[in-house]
Order: C-alpha cells, then structure tokens, then sequence
C-alpha cells in the first residue's frame, strides 16, 4: 500500500515539531506539507529545523491549497479558529482530518461536525493510549460509585498552555457523566472562587493548575464518606499524542465519513 500523504498543520509548534521528528521513523506515513499561519517567521525554513539539524525536504508554508492537492490526511495542532478552517478544507477536498487542538468552542464543535458528514475526521482531546485507557476506568468507576462519591478533576500544564480545563479534563468529565448517565454541561462546576456554598451532589470539578514546562497531569478523584479513589496519568513525552494522531491518520484509511474519536482508533470503544 502507498504511504499516507500527511499534511502538518501548526507544523512550527510544539506538537507540529513532535510530529515532524517521529514522521520519519513511522511506517506507512509521508509528510508532504507543513502549515503554518501566513505571518508566521517560519515560512520557507524546512520543516526538520525543530529537531536538529537533519532538513527533510519540506518548507514550511501557508498555501493550504496547495498542500491538500497532494495529501491524503491532516494532522492538526494548531488553534480553534485554524482547525475550523482546516476542517471546511478538508471537508471540500475529502481529506481525511485528525484534529488534536483543544479549547474549541460549541460552535467550533459543531462546525467540525457539519465537516465529519463529508468526509472521516477524527476528534481527541487527548491522543494517548493512556488517556484514552484512563477514560474507560473513569467512566466505569463514576458507574460503580454513582454521585454520592464526588468527582473533581485536576490538570497541570506548562505556563503556555492558553486553554482551560485541558481538553483532557473534559474528556475526563464527559467520561465521568457518561458513566452517571448525565449531561456534563449541566452537572460541572468550573473554577470555584468566593463563597461558593457547599458542593452540589452529582457535579463534576475542574481546577486548572499552570506552571513550568509539565507536559500534561490528569488526576481524577472520587472522594467518598471517609475515603478516596484518585486514578492518574502523567504525560513524560510530547511523542505519545503525535504517535497516537499518526496511529489515527493510518486508521482513517477506507472509513466511511463521519466523525470518531480515539477510542474508536483504538478499539476502546464499549470496553
Ligand atoms: N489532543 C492532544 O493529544 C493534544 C492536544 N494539544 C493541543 O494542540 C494545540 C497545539 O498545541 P501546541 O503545539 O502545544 O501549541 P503551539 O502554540 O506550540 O503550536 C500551535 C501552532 O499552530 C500555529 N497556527 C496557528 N494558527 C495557524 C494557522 N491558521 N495555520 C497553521 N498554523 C497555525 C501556531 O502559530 P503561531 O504561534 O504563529 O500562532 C503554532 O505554531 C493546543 O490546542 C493544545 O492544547 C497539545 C498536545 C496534545
Ligand atoms: O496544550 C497541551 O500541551 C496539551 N493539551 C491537551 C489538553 O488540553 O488536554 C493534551 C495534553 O494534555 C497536552
């Protein structure tokens, strides 16, 4: 079978560069393009400057149409506001879209979705195998517990990240309601502060934590009547979500359409 054309979107970032170093190493992928926004100081320079000093061949630019006339996905970490963008593209071109950016909007979700009936788009806030394990046990230890235990969620971030609660954290909630059969939009209480009054039964904390150059900290805990359950994860390596978005960029060959998550690419859905 042919190599899988990838395009880069955000290729100058953190995750843009993580995945322009691994993409040589990984069987079966080929980068074609590298995006990023048409100001961007990194126009022109080859996109293998983020890792030392092997080029690869591929300048960065900002022509998105000429980089999708000779791609067959896109792997994108970039912003909401590019990754809307990026997802009408992909949707005119047919190109499969692999979208890791977080602190998207409703309407940004929702515009993503309308993209996903033309053509095979898959969605994570998080693309490790951890995470997404993690997702499971949470939502089968909301199941078991039920609102009487409490479920808060804690994340921890370098000093960079923009967006808060992490798209984690949400993926985290959402498992968690899921498994107390709820909607999260309405059982989550988002950044206490002043005299909030005591804890509303069955909702569902975030509390953000900023600081240094952590890659990414996830602690859920169900704190019950004299004892607690904390079930965690501990990112070490930016290389866990691109390999795990070029895990899902080889997996959307020949999928119908629509929109998946990374429980789909890795079989954890139902389990
Ligand atoms: N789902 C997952 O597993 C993971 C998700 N993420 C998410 O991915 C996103 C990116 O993270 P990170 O790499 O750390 O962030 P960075 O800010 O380091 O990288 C984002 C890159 O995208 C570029 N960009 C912005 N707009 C466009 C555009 N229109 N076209 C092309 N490129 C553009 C930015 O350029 P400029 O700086 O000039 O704005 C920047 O170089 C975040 O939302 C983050 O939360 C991160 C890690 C894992
Ligand atoms: O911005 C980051 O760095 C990360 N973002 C994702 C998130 O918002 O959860 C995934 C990971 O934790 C790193």
């Amino acid at each position: 079978m042919n190599e899988l054309r990838l395009v880069v979107v955000g290729a100058s970032g953190r995750m843009g560069r993580m995945l322009t170093q691994i993409i040589p190493d990984t069987l079966g992928v080929r980068l074609t393009a590298a995006l990023e926004q048409p100001d961007s100081p990194t126009l022109g320079v080859d996109s293998g400057f983020g890792h030392g000093t092997t080029p690869n061949g591929v300048p960065i630019t900002s022509d998105v149409a000429a980089a999708l006339a000779d791609a067959d996905a896109i792997v994108d970490f970039s912003s909401p506001v590019a990754s809307v963008e990026m997802a009408k593209a992909a949707a005119r071109a047919k190109i499969a879209h692999v979208i890791g950016t977080t602190g998207l909007s409703q309407a940004d979700l929702d515009a993503i979705a309308e993209a996903a009936r033309e053509t095979v788009v898959v969605r994570s806030g998080n693309m490790s195998l951890g995470v997404n394990l993690l997702a499971v046990l949470v939502e089968r230890a909301a199941r078991a517990l039920g609102p009487a235990w409490d479920a808060e969620i804690v994340e921890m971030h370098h000093r960079l990240k923009v967006d808060a609660p992490s798209g984690t954290a949400l993926l985290l909630g959402e498992a968690a309601a899921h498994g107390r059969g709820v909607a999260l939009a309405e059982n989550s209480a988002r950044g206490r502060a002043g005299l909030t009054g005591p804890r509303r039964l069955g909702e569902i904390g975030f509390a953000s934590l900023r600081g240094g150059t952590v890659i990414g900290d996830h602690t859920v805990v169900f704190a019950g009547a004299g004892e607690r359950i904390e079930l965690s994860h501990r990112a070490e390596d930016r290389g866990v979500f691109a390999r795990g978005a070029l895990a899902a960029a080889l997996w959307t060959r020949g999928k119908a359409p629509g929109l998946y998550s990374m429980a789909d690419v890795l079989g954890l859905s139902g389990a």
